[in-house]
């Protein structure tokens, strides 16, 4: 769907560049997850795909062709969702929705939309008197306004609640399941891990690694079992490789002779793996 080749782009105002020679597919059909700290060049990746900057250099094809050869009729295919919902206040959900469907030649059905999100019985409350969930709910509803075949959307479950948030991320998967692709940054590894297919690490503006979510965790991963214990009057944590476990003489001895209080496998998580590929911790 998008093949990118030693993009690079500095904003005129910086001295450095933001993306600093970056190559990746995003293949038809797949969920791929673009992750990484604050800062890196997430979103500035995703606004050069969309159209909405420019000025780099090396190459965006989309469906095989330059990104730059294609006309507002891009618009037609890509649907976006970005982190900070932009509404008209005054307006109504219903009126939003009908104003930026006026921007397209084919839409989808908005009730149907707005049913799936809970949205259906609040469309003629003006956005000033919907909650940030409600926002972040119809910003999804106008991502998918316009029956993209691409989605680009960040951090879109963020600020929902867990029964929202699911929502979302079915239609998501539905998405993907009729044949669309989408591109999604989020923090949350727990969506990454349920959505992605595929996965790219950046840091300091060039992507430091790209695999699926199994894949990373085989690589990074490490197969450990935890073991506590009494001993005496104390407890006792152990742990030991899964590796040759049966053969291990110290642990064997311990599930024989002692009083076990928990046992525990262990392995890498996305939020580790995130660490280890991009040198920071999520928060930083
Ligand atoms: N309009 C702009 N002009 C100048 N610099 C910018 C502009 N927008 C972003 N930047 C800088 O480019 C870098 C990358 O920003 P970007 O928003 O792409 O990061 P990000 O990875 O999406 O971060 P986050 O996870 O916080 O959304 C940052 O250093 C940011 O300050």
């Amino acid at each position: 769907m998008y093949k990118i080749s030693n993009l690079r782009f500095k904003y005129p105002k910086n001295k450095e560049d933001t993306i600093k020679d970056i190559s990746f597919e995003i293949k038809d059909g797949e969920i791929f997850g673009l992750l990484g700290p604050s800062g890196v060049g997430k979103s500035t990746t995703q606004k050069l795909l969309i159209k909405l900057l420019s000025g780099y250099s090396g190459e965006i094809l989309y469906q095989g062709k330059d990104l730059n050869s294609y006309g507002n009729n891009y618009f037609e295919e890509v649907g976006v969702g970005f982190e900070m919902p932009v509404h008209f206040s005054k307006l109504t959900a219903e009126e939003n929705l009908n104003f930026f469907k006026k921007l397209y030649s084919s839409t989808a059905n908005i009730d149907e939309l707005l049913k799936r999100v809970g949205l259906y019985d609040h469309r003629n409350k003006k956005i000033a008197q919907y909650s940030k969930g409600m926002k972040i709910r119809l910003n999804f509803v106008r991502a998918m306004l316009n029956n993209p075949k691409v989605l680009f959307l960040d951090e879109p479950t963020n600020g929902l609640d867990p029964k929202n948030a699911r929502i979302i991320k079915e239609i998501i998967k539905e998405f993907k399941e009729q044949g669309g692709t989408v591109l999604l940054t989020t923090h949350l590894m727990n969506d990454v891990d349920e959505l992605c297919d595929r996965v790219a690490f950046m840091a300091e503006g060039k992507i430091a690694e790209i695999s699926t979510p199994k894949d990373l965790k085989l690589k990074y991963g490490f197969r450990e079992v935890d073991v506590e214990y009494r001993e005496e009057d104390r407890t006792v944590k152990s742990t030991f490789s899964l590796d040759n476990l049966g053969d291990n003489k110290e642990f064997i001895n311990i599930i024989k002779e002692k009083e076990i209080i928990t046992i525990h496998s262990k392995e890498n998580t996305l939020d580790d793996i995130f660490i280890k590929v991009t040198g920071v911790t999520k928060d930083e």
